[in-house]
């Protein structure tokens, strides 16, 4: 469009972007209080001073009437017009002419970025502009909202075209000319206050100003759209906006917002490019009746055999069966998504860390970017929600987990240069480790017992070096081929497993049920531990630097550890063919890949669908090979059918869905969780723990081992 100044519309847009600029700069230096501070410029804003004002975070849209306005600007002058832009559709924007381009420059200069008495002590941005022609009278331009009907989730709501494509374009342009914070896989920019990753949570007392006037049409638009619907949230007002930038592929693990951190609704913008946004929620496990699982006649009877599983033991193994109710919405870009009540406090939301989308059966292909702006009240008191299953204020424990899955979490938070700040340590077992670690070693015991006698060289080594008279904890010592390896030493087992417990203590050895994150000795009781072949067991990182931490902390000064990972890179390339790559590393999101084992009440929304036991990340693992490195994978274990016989545990494994019989390979095979480490990941998380040294550092057999002495 040109402008009524007669330039050129390339010249327009240079002098937009100088603009911008300068007011970027001017913005900065008056508000100390704020950390950043962009602005939303006007289309036909001015370099030179003219008799017209663009005044954005005004109008009858945000309370003020045109006549109110006119009045409050009628005191540095003559005003000719208040008009409302053309296309404007947040009806917050207006613009003031006057006789005078001295009259304008005065209110710009009183104004421009300052809390207007005049005008409900409103901050307005003010440019200078070009002429504007007569709009529509102003009811014309009172926004409508297009609610998306039949979620199906309380409290949830979806405005599909919120703003408008030059709105949502000027809005990018704004948080592209700030700088981005990198987390691990995307990019974010706090503003009110910053959002820690590691506590997900803010710290109150560090408020890093009010949000950009950039965003305040969106905000006004959230305000109107409350009253309108006379809704009991969101709180207002917003003061803390996180932007999120989600490149192709890349999702959001399920989480909740912390309750105790943010009240009322959370509202999100979706920019830039759609997503699938799914919502969980979980459902108190429920006992099925025995008599109800097994449909599997030749194994159905062992449950009642000699290793004593019982019928209390199969159900247990069924209630693993994770209850989930699962939504998914497609949020179209330009669309906002208001989460409220239930849906706000009781419901995991998550976006699929896919490339590809499946709406409604048709594959849609993400597009390059997608960038939110999600916008969130601090809380002042505790929560008081109805949820308490879900509150943390209710139930403070809650607070010291972390999400069970969340990549939105503290290993992300830091940048790539801080590389050793990890996940806080969740202290409740993930079900992943529960039921594709512990449920699997108990079942497979003897016959992996049976198949694990070969002794490592290098732990050979390390425990011969080891002083006559030391003791020494073997933290998950699986059937314990290590206790015992140094006859001059003493050594301690512990294992999570109790039937591999139990294989060791009738050998004689010193063994105890234990988790290794929870070791069973006293801090500085043994001159040496080792973990052999146990982290890569552990499902997230704060787990395994948990885990590091307790091996150190039941050795003494100097004492020394030494642990043991697969690694990913594999001498034998073939194996990793024969693995299932996780394409995330936690349960909430394999699950999607597995899907048979969890049966889940999966509903679709109007706009979107997820297939159950869909292999879409399988699929784009394969199409897409570059994706990132796969750590995560579940190993096969086959249990030949007459080991599986024994015992009677794969009855109700594979009845449950645990484990599937492999007619060909005569066998129930059984998949177990690794987290195979990357070259310097071992290093990387050893060296994040206090009093850690390591000594030596080397690959051996498709393994990252290091030997650490505490200092
Ligand atoms: O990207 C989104 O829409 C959601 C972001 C989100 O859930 C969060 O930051 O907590
Ligand atoms: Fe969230
Ligand atoms: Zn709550």
């Amino acid at each position: 469009m040109l402008s009524g100044a007669g330039i050129s519309k390339r010249k327009e847009l240079e002098l937009f972007g100088r603009e911008r600029m300068q007011d970027g700069q001017e913005e900065r230096r008056r508000s100390s209080s704020s950390s950043s501070c962009f602005v939303k410029p006007s289309r036909f804003a001015m370099e030179e001073p003219t008799a017209h004002l663009y005044v954005a975070n005004c109008g009858p849209a945000v309370g003020i009437p045109i006549s109110v306005i006119r009045d409050a600007f009628s005191m540095f002058g003559r005003v000719t017009s208040v008009l409302q832009p053309a296309g404007d559709s947040s009806g917050s924007r207006v613009y003031v002419s006057y006789v005078n381009v001295s009259d304008a420059i005065a209110a710009r200069q009183a104004w421009n970025g300052r809390p207007c008495d005049l005008l409900q002590g409103r901050v307005m941005l003010i440019q200078h502009a070009v002429p504007q022609q007569q709009q529509p009278p102003v009811e014309a331009q009172v926004p409508v909202f297009t609610l998306t009907k039949d979620i199906g989730i309380p409290g949830l709501s979806l405005y599909t075209d919120f703003i408008s494509p030059e709105d949502e374009q000027e809005l990018l342009t704004a948080v592209d000319a700030e700088q981005w914070t990198t987390l691990a896989k995307r990019r974010v920019q706090h503003y009110g206050y910053e959002f820690l990753y590691k506590t997900r949570n803010v710290d109150k007392n560090q408020k890093l100003g009010v949000l950009p006037l950039s965003v305040e049409p969106v905000l006004s638009k959230v305000a109107l759209l409350s009253e309108m619907t006379h809704a009991k949230e969101p709180s207002l007002p917003l003061d803390q906006l996180t932007v999120n930038e989600y490149p192709r592929g890349v999702g959001l693990s399920p989480h909740i917002d912390t309750h105790s951190a943010f009240e009322g609704s959370i509202i999100s913008l979706s920019l830039a490019g759609p997503c699938i946004m799914e919502f969980r929620k979980y459902k108190k496990k429920t006992v099925t009746p025995v008599d109800e699982i097994s449909h599997v006649p030749d194994l159905q009877e062992m449950s009642h055999q000699e290793d004593g599983v019982n019928d209390q033991e199969v159900a247990n193994l069924r209630q693993l069966n994770m209850e989930m109710e699962r939504k998914a919405l497609f949020l179209p870009q330009r669309s906002l998504l208001i989460m409220s009540e239930e849906a706000r406090y009781a419901w995991h939301h998550y976006i699929p860390h896919h490339k590809l989308d499946d709406i409604n059966g048709q594959i849609v292909s993400r597009g390059p970017r997608r960038v939110s702006f999600t916008f969130r009240k601090v809380r002042s008191g505790p929560c008081t929600c109805i949820f308490p299953e879900q509150c943390d204020s209710q139930q403070p424990h809650l607070s010291t987990l972390c999400p069970s899955n969340d990549d939105n979490n503290s290993s992300e938070s830091s940048s790539k240069t801080v590389p050793s700040l990890v996940k806080p340590f969740n202290s409740v077992t993930p079900e992943i480790e529960k039921t594709y670690v512990h449920k699997v070693y108990d079942a497979i015991a003897p016959h992996f017992s049976a198949t694990r006698f070969a002794k490592w060289p290098k732990v050979a080594l390390f425990l011969n070096s080891l002083e006559a008279g030391s003791v020494i904890a073997d933290a998950g010592c699986g059937n314990g081929k290590y206790l015992g390896l140094n006859p001059k030493c003493l050594f301690v087992g512990c294992d999570i497993s109790p039937p591999l417990v139990e294989i060791c203590t009738q050998q004689g050895h010193e063994a105890l049920v234990a988790d290794a994150l929870h070791l069973p000795y006293r801090t500085g009781f043994c001159d040496a531990a080792i973990s052999i072949a146990v982290l890569h067991h552990l499902s997230n990182e704060g787990r395994r630097v948990r885990a590091i931490e307790e091996l150190l902390r039941v050795v003494h000064k100097k004492g020394k550890v030494l642990i043991t990972v697969w690694a990913v890179e594999q001498e034998d390339k073939n194996l990793l063919s024969k693995w299932t790559p996780l394409t995330c590393k936690y349960m909430d999101e394999w699950v999607d890949d597995v899907g048979t084992k969890f049966k889940r009440n999966l509903s679709t929304s109007s706009l979107g669908s997820i297939k159950e036991g869909s292999n879409e990340d399988l699929k784009e693992l394969t199409l897409e090979k570059d994706l990132v490195e796969q750590q995560e994978y579940f190993v096969p274990w086959h249990l030949p059918y007459h080991r599986a016989e024994v015992g009677g545990a794969s009855a109700a494994a594979v009845a449950s869905g645990l484990a599937k019989k492999d007619d060909t390979k005569r066998a129930v095979v059984y998949n177990r969780y690794y987290h195979c480490f990357v070259q310097g990941e071992l290093e990387r998380l050893v060296s994040g723990v206090p009093g850690a040294r390591i000594i030596d550092q080397f690959y051996d057999k498709s393994n990252w081992c290091v030997v650490i002495e505490r200092l």
